[in-house]
């Protein structure tokens, strides 16, 4: 019974200790720290941000999005930073915040130096994961030199990239006779169409004799998103059906044929479209396309002529001709 109290006593003083300690981590000016606003907004997670100074009474902090912050010491919503964290990791396993914060403030450090592609957990029994994260601009990282450069090469020993996964695939199917799976998946305008075109490309590349099977599974792509993408408010291609594309090599590693499955085709767009959207891009490339004697003899006219391809009030699309 007498001892209790002391116990007690100790273990608060120890406590206590530490929360100085705690407090001492934060009041170094240059400490990298997690700052949590508490907006209430939706993905309200911490944010990074950089200790600019600090006194006695209050400190100043500068988060990742650039704001400035006047926070006293005693206040609870910030916490410092794992080193891991600061710099970011090329595999996110490696993260001492491995947490919702962490995961976002590692692939934004990496996107604001124009690194894309994170791993995430390496190797793992499930297989080898990968984050990407849109660029929205041509970046110089898919040229001949770069799939020469991954091939054949094993997860981590290059940094992450699309390549890897794909050349991965290649040399487990032939290593272990196995067949391979790649899912690729994110929400709408993320960059799954233009994954599965780049995994693709590599393919080609490196299964060794080009036929025109090769060709012929690169070129069915515009013809599928002509009859299966449409511009939507996230995309200007977006993809309005589900793919499942199965290549098949041969035992010396060529490609040997290719099947190309859809599901969920979003029939509805074909007479009903949201503002701002259109209609499948095949009715505005036959309109636009097609030699004017052959629209004269089927009775065509204009995309602009018909409410089916103008109920979202556009029919032209950025970055594309027709
Ligand atoms: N790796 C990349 N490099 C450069 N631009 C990219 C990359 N990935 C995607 N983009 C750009 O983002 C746009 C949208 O990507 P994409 O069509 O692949 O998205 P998605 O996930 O397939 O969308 P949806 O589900 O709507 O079909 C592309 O048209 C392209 O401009």
């Amino acid at each position: 019974m007498s001892r209790a109290p002391e116990t007690t006593g100790l273990k608060g003083k120890r406590r206590k200790t530490r929360g100085r300690q705690e407090r001492l981590i934060h009041q170094r000016s240059r400490d990298y720290v997690w700052l949590d606003l508490k907006t209430g907004r939706e993905f309200d997670v911490p944010v990074g941000a950089v200790v600019k100074l600090c006194d006695s009474r209050q400190i100043q902090v500068l988060d990742d999005e650039g704001k400035e912050h006047w926070i006293s010491p005693q206040n609870t919503n910030i916490k410092p930073m794992h080193p891991t964290s600061v710099h970011g990791v090329e595999d996110m396993i490696r993260l001492g915040d491995l947490n919702e914060a962490g995961i976002l403030r590692n692939l934004l450090i990496r996107y604001n130096e124009r690194v894309i592609y994170t791993n995430c957990g390496g190797k793992t029994y499930t297989g080898s994961i990968l984050v990407a994260v849109n660029p929205y601009q041509l970046l110089p990282i898919y040229t001949p030199d770069q799939i020469r450069l991954y091939t054949n090469r094993k997860i981590g020993e290059l940094p992450p990239h699309i390549f890897a996964i794909a050349d991965n695939c290649y040399f487990n199917m032939q290593r272990n006779n196995k067949d391979q799976c790649c899912i690729i998946s994110g929400e709408s305008g993320a960059g799954k169409t233009e994954s599965t075109k780049l995994i693709l490309q590599f393919l080609a590349a490196i299964s060794g004799q080009h036929s025109w099977i090769e060709q012929q599974v690169l070129e069915a792509t515009p013809i599928l998103e002509a009859f299966g993408n449409a511009k939507t408010i996230r995309n200007d291609n977006s993809s309005r059906f589900g793919k499942y594309i199965d290549i098949h090599f041969n035992k010396r590693g060529a490609i040997e044929g290719a099947k190309i499955e859809q599901y969920l085709l979003e029939k509805s767009r074909v007479c009903r479209q949201a503002p701002d959207e259109r209609n499948y891009h095949v009715f505005y490339c036959i309109l636009k396309g097609m030699a004017p004697e052959m629209k004269i003899k089927l009775g065509l006219g204009l995309a602009s002529d018909y409410s089916y391809l103008t109920m979202g009030k556009c029919t032209a699309c950025d970055g594309r001709t027709i």
